[in-house]
């Protein structure tokens, strides 16, 4: 491990702060459809039914952050991702579960433009999003991360924190060169440090800084993975099995990040095995089944429908 400078040195403050202040993203271009116009029949203008609501997002979600409608994507003749329909409560951590193959690593790549959707609509913030490029989901504060952590093993720690968010000035050629520009960039990357700081000292993972990623343990990465997706500011996260080859410590403590997270305003949507973490963590829940949603509901609730124990019983569990 390399010494720490003094440049190094951690700011006082040991949280993540919101920096953000609340987007409030108007509609990028004229003519978008937003999810509040699909609440109206298209030839009457009037709203659809409270029945129709239900099927296509979730009326127990009052306020939501994310609403996907109708989405569907195939891969040749697999229906991975058929008419799936749910929202997610802005500041909830939502659960999203089903057996493997149910369509849910699928969903959440169509939702953060890895997949483009065959067909079906994706809002955030109350904007459409579908079919966007990863870049620009995550530039209106949507981050995911992966089943398989994906730092750069040969750089450090703090390193795999600094790499440039998409869009950063310092990415012009002439703003690196030019004096005004580069106090500009200067500043810019003082501030990533302290921020990348904050975040590692808020993960208590500050002490690994400059080791390199590839010595870090499974848990360890999922920390850094969680840290670095902070990096960019999002309103956001949608995580990917984020428990996968953590040991339990690690897992408590990973839990409580998210929980505290979740008290300073974040939304979590997370695919996860483990059924304890998510009956446990999760105020509400989502089904998904063959490709559809199945059911959605308090983690009470879902724990009794029969037929969500009957996916899980006739599916490889
Ligand atoms: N790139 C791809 N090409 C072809 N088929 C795919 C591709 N990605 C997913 N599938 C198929 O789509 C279906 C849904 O897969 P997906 O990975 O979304 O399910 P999942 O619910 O995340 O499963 P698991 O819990 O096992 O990770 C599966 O039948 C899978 O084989």
């Amino acid at each position: 491990m390399r010494s720490q400078t003094a440049d190094d040195l951690p700011s006082e403050a040991t949280t993540v702060r919101m920096r953000r202040a609340r987007r409030t993203i108007q509609p990028r271009r004229t003519g978008v459809t937003t999810m509040s116009d699909l609440e109206r029949d298209p030839d009457t203008g009037a709203a659809r039914s409270e029945g129709d609501a239900d099927d296509r997002t979730d009326r127990a979600v009052e306020d939501a952050v994310l609403e996907v409608e109708d989405l569907e994507k195939r891969f040749g003749g697999i229906v991975a991702v058929d008419g799936a329909s749910f929202a997610v409560e802005r500041g909830s951590i939502t659960g999203l579960i089903g057996p493997n193959g149910a369509g849910k690593s699928t969903t959440f790549n169509c939702i953060a433009g890895v997949h483009r959707p065959d067909s079906g609509r994706v809002a955030f913030d109350g904007e459409e999003i579908t079919g966007d490029e990863p870049h620009q989901v995550a530039n209106r504060g949507l981050v995911r991360t992966f089943q398989i952590a994906r730092e750069l093993p040969e750089m450090t720690v703090l390193e795999n924190m600094m790499l440039a968010p998409k869009g950063q000035r310092g990415e012009s050629l002439w703003r690196s060169v030019l004096p005004y520009f580069r106090d500009e960039v200067l500043d810019q990357e003082r501030e990533l440090r302290e921020r990348a700081w904050e975040t590692l000292e808020f993960f208590e993972i500050d002490h690994l800084a400059e080791e390199y990623a590839k010595n870090l343990s499974g848990g360890q990465r999922k920390l850094l993975e969680l840290a670095r997706a902070l990096q960019t500011d999002p309103e956001m996260l949608m995580l990917d099995e984020p428990m996968a080859g953590v040991n339990p410590t690690l897992e408590k403590k990973l839990l409580e990040h998210i929980h505290q997270l979740r008290e300073q305003g974040y939304s979590f949507l997370i695919v996860e095995h483990d059924m304890d973490v998510i009956m446990n963590n999760c105020e509400r829940v989502i089904v998904m089944h063959q490709g559809a949603v199945l059911d959605r509901g308090s983690p009470a609730e879902i724990k009794a429908n029969e037929q969500v124990i009957e996916a899980y019983l006739g599916g490889e569990v």
